[in-house]
């Protein structure tokens, strides 16, 4: 842990500068600018730079170094990397315990061996560092007081540097308004090789060859806005970039090699009118910017680093209007498994844009296959057939989705090529030996971590064999699982359920053309087969449309139009059991689309009753109990759920989850081990954990329609993977909802 330094420590600090550039000039600007109480002092070797930076009021005074040292506290060396050496020497007869040094040069190994070089150790109050901030241009009159401001400053201590020196340098990047992180000087030379040294070169490159041109006025005349975007770091400064690439030598040559190979690559696919090779390097770059442009902008899709959104949900509010919720997340999930395996094109349509399916688009992205998209729901899927699968370079991260990594793993265990499937916290508590164990009785090779929970890594190149199965719980996930791995086993494989589930993977398979019969309870498809790709029209999402089905019908005066809804019989528990309840639900225009069943649901206001829910419905509405346990605490009398321990180990414990908020708001409750009674009646508000489960925060959300007071729910950033839309939807039909982030 760092020291703590409160933020007004640092105006005792008389903070010399050593190198007035843009850089040094930046940070004594930007002090003067946040209102810095102590002394800024400067030297540099260029006198006329010294006065400039007198009359532009950025610092305070200066004079030869022998003076400024004994007077300084902090000292930020700002001249060019290879020049830090002379300064350190000029420094070390004047070193003092008490005084902190930092830097700010863009290569850390180099500057390290040079403190090493000039004391014989690295000095524990020596903290290398580097902001992530520039311009192309430099000097002191480029100076910008707002330079770091939201950008992010590596420092680099080491294990023995001065914990109270490290917390110093904190506070002084922190005031200027950046972003501090630590990391070892070798992973900082090595990622800043590839992530800025390589840029800057290919542009310097880029103009000096154009340059060199006879017709250099005229292409500089044309050059549009590719060529600016592209080049403006070329107007750097020289003689730093000088030193940059002598400094970081290997790391930069290697990351050149990395591009030469990449850029060799296009140049064939070029010449070779390959299409295909042209379209993935291009697509999976563009999808590359666009993670990039998120994670700048800190949105949070695939980010791996959890935002913390809070909702506050007013109390009362309305229901009127007609939406279309986002699209069905298995189908979407399906259609990029299915797709990707398939010989020829699949063009979905309707694709859940959440980050549970997006990951599931990425991995196949990662193991090669061209996909185009998503745009407005429209995915383009360029199918490389059963066998076309490549190996992926890292772990395929999956985010939140156990349905994700349990279909995966099916997939993955006939594959040909060893793969690890990695996801978030949520994830990695929930068990996979329900899909582990039969793979392994299939011949697959499967390790997992302790308690059959993720990581999973599979080994390519296994035979597997055909599997007679009765599915210990009824999980479309499980029966989904075998039966992907089955299309790679030999002989038929055959799986029994204990209720029916949903049935989206035998659908598609069979729109695919691969052969999948079924029998009462039982799914049966023989491995060897092959799929052709086609047009995939992915429903809007019953799952979601449930919190409207509930506020609907516990809202007086509502009136809902929920369009193009996915209403296969398997999916449908929660309308039979809010009916059953008495609320008013009607399916129109009900039609079927690509071989699943659609309808518009209509829903009014009416009174709810409790019931005893129908154990039959229970794997039918599986992802809909915790809004259902709201439409309960709306209801007159009590309702009665049993059969579903399954809930216990979703995203979160929902009946837990649910009942832990229910408490809060003083909704009267009775928690069973496969279920829960839930008493209607009047309810308050408070503050509830949703555990960062999607369909928990969604459901509180609900919730508040009818509250006394406004409900807050914590932890909602997961909403993203199944309903990345819900808030704005909600205020369109007028719920009052609003993110908050800490
Ligand atoms: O197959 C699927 O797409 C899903 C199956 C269900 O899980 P189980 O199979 O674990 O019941 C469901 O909860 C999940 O959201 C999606
Ligand atoms: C349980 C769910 O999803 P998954 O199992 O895919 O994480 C869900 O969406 O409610």
């Amino acid at each position: 842990m760092t020291a703590f330094v409160p933020a007004s420590a640092l105006d005792r600090e008389t903070v010399l500068v050593i190198g007035l550039g843009l850089m040094g000039a930046s940070v004594a600007a930007g002090l003067k600018a946040v209102g810095f109480g102590g002394r800024v002092l400067a030297s540099d070797r260029r006198e006329a730079d010294i006065q400039t930076g007198l009359s532009m009021g950025i610092i305070d005074g200066s004079g030869p170094l022998d003076e400024l040292i004994p007077q300084a506290t902090l000292v930020v060396i700002a001249v060019p990397v290879l020049a830090i050496e002379s300064v350190l020497e000029a420094m070390a007869p004047l070193w003092r315990d008490d005084l902190v040094v930092t830097d700010v040069g863009s290569t850390k190994q180099a500057v390290r061996q040079s403190v090493a070089r000039v004391f014989g150790y690295i000095p524990p109050n020596m903290i290398l560092g580097h902001p992530i901030a520039g311009s192309e241009r430099s000097g002191v009159t480029a100076a910008q007081a707002g330079l770091f401001e939201r950008h992010k400053v590596i420092v680099t201590p080491e294990a023995d540097s001065c914990r109270s020196a490290l917390a110093r340098v904190h506070a002084l990047w922190q005031r200027l308004g950046a972003d501090v992180l630590e990391m070892g000087v070798e992973r900082h030379d090595d990622v800043l090789a590839r992530t800025s040294h390589l840029p800057h070169l290919l542009a310097f490159s880029l103009v000096d060859t154009l340059a060199r041109q006879d017709e250099r006025l005229d292409i500089f005349r044309y050059a549009a806005g590719g060529f600016r975007d592209f080049t403006r770091i070329a107007g750097s400064d020289p003689v730093m970039w000088r030193d940059v690439f002598r400094a970081n030598k290997t790391a930069v040559l290697g990351a050149l090699d990395e591009f030469e190979q990449g850029v060799s690559r296009l140049r064939q696919a070029i010449e070779a009118d390959d299409d295909d090779a042209m379209l993935g390097a291009f697509s999976r770059a563009s999808h590359a910017r666009h993670y990039f442009e998120t994670l700048l902008n800190q949105a949070s899709y695939q980010s791996m680093e959890q935002r913390n959104i809070t909702y506050r949900a007013s109390a009362g509010g309305h229901v009127q209007g007609r939406i279309r919720v986002p699209g069905d997340k298995s189908m979407s999930h399906r259609s990029i498994m299915l797709g990707a395996l398939a010989d020829g094109v699949t063009e979905v349509d309707g694709f859940l844009e959440g980050e549970d399916s997006l990951a599931t688009l990425q991995a196949f992205r990662e193991m090669g296959v061209v996909i185009e998209g998503p745009h407005d729901g429209r995915v383009v899927i360029h199918g490389v057939g059963m066998h076309g699968l490549q190996a992926p370079a890292g772990a395929l991260y999956v985010g939140n989705s156990g349905t994700a990594m349990r279909l995966f793993a099916g997939l993955l265990a006939g594959q040909a090529f060893d793969t690890e499937l990695t996801g978030d916290a949520s994830l990695t508590r929930r068990p996979m030996g329900r899909v582990v164990d039969p793979l392994r009785l299939m011949g697959a090779h499967i390790e997992a971590s302790e308690g059959d929970r993720p990581p999973l890594r599979i080994k390519g190149g296994q035979v597997l064999q055909r599997l007679d199965y009765d599915l210990p719980m009824a999980s479309a996930q499980v029966k989904s699982c075998i039966l992907l791995a089955g299309m790679y086993a030999e002989g038929e494989t055959r799986v029994r359920e204990p209720a029916p589930t949903r049935d989206h993977t035998e659908r598609m398979l069979n729109g695919f053309g691969y052969p999948v019969e079924r029998s009462g309870n039982e799914a049966r498809l023989a491995g060897g087969g092959r799929m052709t790709g086609g047009p995939i029209d992915v429903p809007a999402d019953i799952s979601s449309a449930a919190f409207f089905l509930v506020a609907a019908s516990i809202t007086p005066g509502a009136d809902l139009v929920l369009e193009h809804v996915g209403v296969n019989p398997t999916r449908t528990g929660v309308i039979a059991i809010l009916q059953a309840m008495g609320a008013d639900l009607r399916l129109e225009n009900e039609r079927e689309v690509g071989g699943e069943p659609v309808a518009d649901i209509h829903v009014r206001y009416a009174p709810l009753k409790g019931v005893d829910i129908d154990p039959n419905q229970v794997p039918l509405a599986i992802d809909e109990f915790p809004v259902l346990f709201i439409a309960a605490a709306n209801a007159e009398g009590k309702t009665r759920l049993r059969g579903a321990e399954e809930l216990r180990v979703k995203e979160s414990d929902r009946i837990q989850a649910m009942a832990d908020g229910m408490a809060v708001l003083g909704i009267e409750h009775t928690v069973l081990e496969d279920g829960i009674d839930i008493v209607g009646g009047q309810y308050g508000g408070g503050t509830v954990d949703s555990l960062g489960d999607h369909r928990i925060a969604m459901a509180f959300s609900v919730a508040a329609l009818c509250a006394s007071e406004a409900i807050t729910i914590q932890d909602c950033a997961n909403v993203a993977t199944s309903f990345p839309d819900f808030l704005s939807l909600s205020a369109s039909i007028g719920m009052r909802v609003q993110a908050e982030e800490a």
